[in-house]
């Protein structure tokens, strides 16, 4: 069996961390390197809670590439880093897997092209937790019968972006199916600024972020006399891990840009 060979950006990260984990518990991954902004020149095993990998830490993706030649890139850094990352894996006809949010939509629009130019996949997934994915999809079919929905996202307050990537792709869907239309009173006013939220083609969106959460969204459905809340809760962050191994697996069957797992799962 020819194993996957995987270089991770961001392995002292929550999620780096993690995904390292999965790749030494799974038997046809093989973990080859790792992208970090420090750290040059050691060996992963010299870093705390990594005793088990050996393998080299480069700080300059080209020459991570070059030397190591992965198939597949996985990103879990900042947007800023992870643009950069993809590009570069995809010039290197290396598949990045970005599970990095924050990324623009001319971001997504630049990595498409450079997927066709490549002939290279590469998956941006907002969210790897299944549940969140149903999540996500349970709530465009609701906003077929309800036009009314705001999203309410929760998390830890260590986070850089908001509203999170859930949040906008959750928005995205929903704005596919719903007759576009600003809710609320045509009239209503903020006595202080945000308190409704960020404006998505006219729907609300909420972002709380505070310390002992980890990643929650609800999105609530309102119409006369009824509402309707479809919610989901990531206690953890292993809660993540099934999605990216799915992904790294997807990602070599692909020659386009996938952005968001709903596009892949049955
Ligand atoms: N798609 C999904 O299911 C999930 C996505 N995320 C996203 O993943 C990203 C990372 O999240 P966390 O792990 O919570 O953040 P974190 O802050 O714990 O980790 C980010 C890591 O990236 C590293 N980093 C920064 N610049 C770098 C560079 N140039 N090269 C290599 N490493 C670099 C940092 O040192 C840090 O260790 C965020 O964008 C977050 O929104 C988080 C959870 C789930
Ligand atoms: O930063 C996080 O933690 C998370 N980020 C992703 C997002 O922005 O949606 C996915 C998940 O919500 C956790």
């Amino acid at each position: 069996m020819n194993k996957v060979k995987i270089v991770i950006a961001g392995p002292r990260g929550r999620m780096g961390k993690e995904a390292v984990y999965l790749t030494g518990r799974t038997e046809q991954f093989e973990l080859v390197a790792v992208l970090d902004h420090k750290n040059e020149g050691k060996s992963l095993n010299e870093l705390e809670g990594f005793s088990t990998y050996d393998v080299p830490i480069y700080t300059d993706i080209e020459a991570c590439l070059k030397t190591e030649k992965p198939d597949v890139l996985i990103d879990l850094t900042t947007p800023e880093f992870g643009m950069h990352h993809a590009k570069t894996a995809l010039s290197y006809g290396v598949r990045p897997v970005v599970g990095t949010t924050g990324f623009t939509k001319e971001n997504l629009e630049e990595l498409e092209e450079l997927c066709e130019e490549m002939n290279r996949g590469c998956i941006i997934a907002p969210n790897f937790a299944l549940g969140a994915v149903l999540m996500m999809k349970f709530s465009k079919m609701a906003a077929r019968y309800f036009t009314d929905v705001e999203i309410m996202e929760m998390h830890h307050d260590q986070k850089l972006d908001a509203p999170s990537g859930t949040a906008v792709k959750t928005a995205e869907l929903i704005a596919e199916v719903r007759e576009s239309k600003k809710q609320g009173h045509p009239e209503e006013k903020e006595t202080i600024q945000g308190a409704r939220g960020a404006d998505f083609d006219g729907m609300r969106i909420h972002s709380t972020r505070l310390p002992g959460l980890i990643a929650h969204q609800q999105v609530m459905f309102g119409a006369d006399g009824e509402s309707l809340t479809i919610r989901h809760d990531s206690y953890n962050r292993t809660s993540f891990m099934s999605g990216v191994k799915f992904a790294v697996e997807e990602v070599l069957k692909v020659n386009v840009l996938i952005y968001g797992l709903e596009n892949i799962m049955e």
